[in-house]
């Protein structure tokens, strides 16, 4: 049977100055303890202008904390004013990065095709994506919650070989369950998960399916998350609002002791 770490990755969004950056991992780094990383691997995703600030504090005091960005250009480099490239994610030596998060998607139109160039776009410098699918309400009250969530997996991992593929996570995220205090009920989160596994056993092999980690993220907090973790599909959170708070982000990581 495949052992697969958890992730724990807190997505700041736009919150969180590169000081308030600095602040936040100094104390997360302060209470978590050796025990923590052993049981899980853990990562935040701050925006953009704080990378440089959290890259200097992991590197500087070699914490173990992970990073990653929220976006990624498509594009290499060039006349793409506001993007941000793989390279200089790389650069500043990023493990993580979000792709087609449900707001990239609604607010700015990121299409699976995009989706899909970005995931592309990640691989190509080596950092490793969090894919984010999940349906709007009306599509789980119409009962395709599924089909749409699988379908944008496929779109998303569209010319993705096998062997980069099995290192991807995925991150199931039911938009309606968003910031909203509506957490997607840990059987209903298991259903679509086991189903996302069974696509990439249909796509590539079950070594990959096994291999892939996939999180759920839609108002996790520390009083939820251990059920949510119990299922057996479920890999991690990726957590919007409770990781913007150090002392909740770290009940998270130790989802076991609640
Ligand atoms: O990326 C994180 C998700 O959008 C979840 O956000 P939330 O925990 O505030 O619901």
């Amino acid at each position: 049977m495949t052992t697969r770490t958890p992730l724990m990755a807190g997505n700041w969004k736009m919150n969180l100055n590169h000081l308030e950056a600095i602040a936040h991992v100094q104390k997360l780094a302060f209470a978590l303890a050796d025990k923590d990383y052993d049981a899980c691997e853990v990562a935040v995703l701050p925006p953009f202008t704080d990378l440089r600030s959290v890259q200097t504090l992991v590197d500087g005091d070699k914490l173990k904390i992970k990073y990653g960005a929220q976006d990624i250009s498509a594009h290499d480099s060039g006349a793409y004013t506001g993007e941000i490239s793989g390279a200089m994610l790389a650069k500043l030596k990023c493990t993580y990065v979000a792709i087609g998060h449900s707001e990239r998607r609604q607010y700015h139109a990121e299409t699976d095709e995009i989706v899909n160039a970005k995931v592309r776009a990640a691989h190509k410098h080596g950092l490793t994506p969090i894919l984010c699918v999940g349906e709007e309400l009306e599509v789980r009250e119409a009962g395709e919650h599924v089909a749409h969530t699988l379908s944008q997996v496929e779109g998303g991992l569209k010319d993705v070989p096998a062997e980069q593929a099995e290192s991807i996570v995925i991150a199931y995220e039911p938009v309606w369950a968003i910031g909203t205090g509506k957490v997607c009920g840990a059987d209903d989160a298991q259903e679509v998960c086991a189903a996302i596994r069974g696509k990439l056993a249909e796509l590539y092999s079950q070594e990959v399916a096994d291999a892939v980690r996939i999180q759920y993220g839609g108002s996790v907090k520390s009083g939820n998350v251990a059920e949510i973790m119990a299922k057996p599909d479920i890999d991690g959170a990726l957590v919007g609002g409770a990781a913007l708070d150090a002392e909740d982000f770290v009940k998270i990581v130790r989802f076991r002791d609640q």
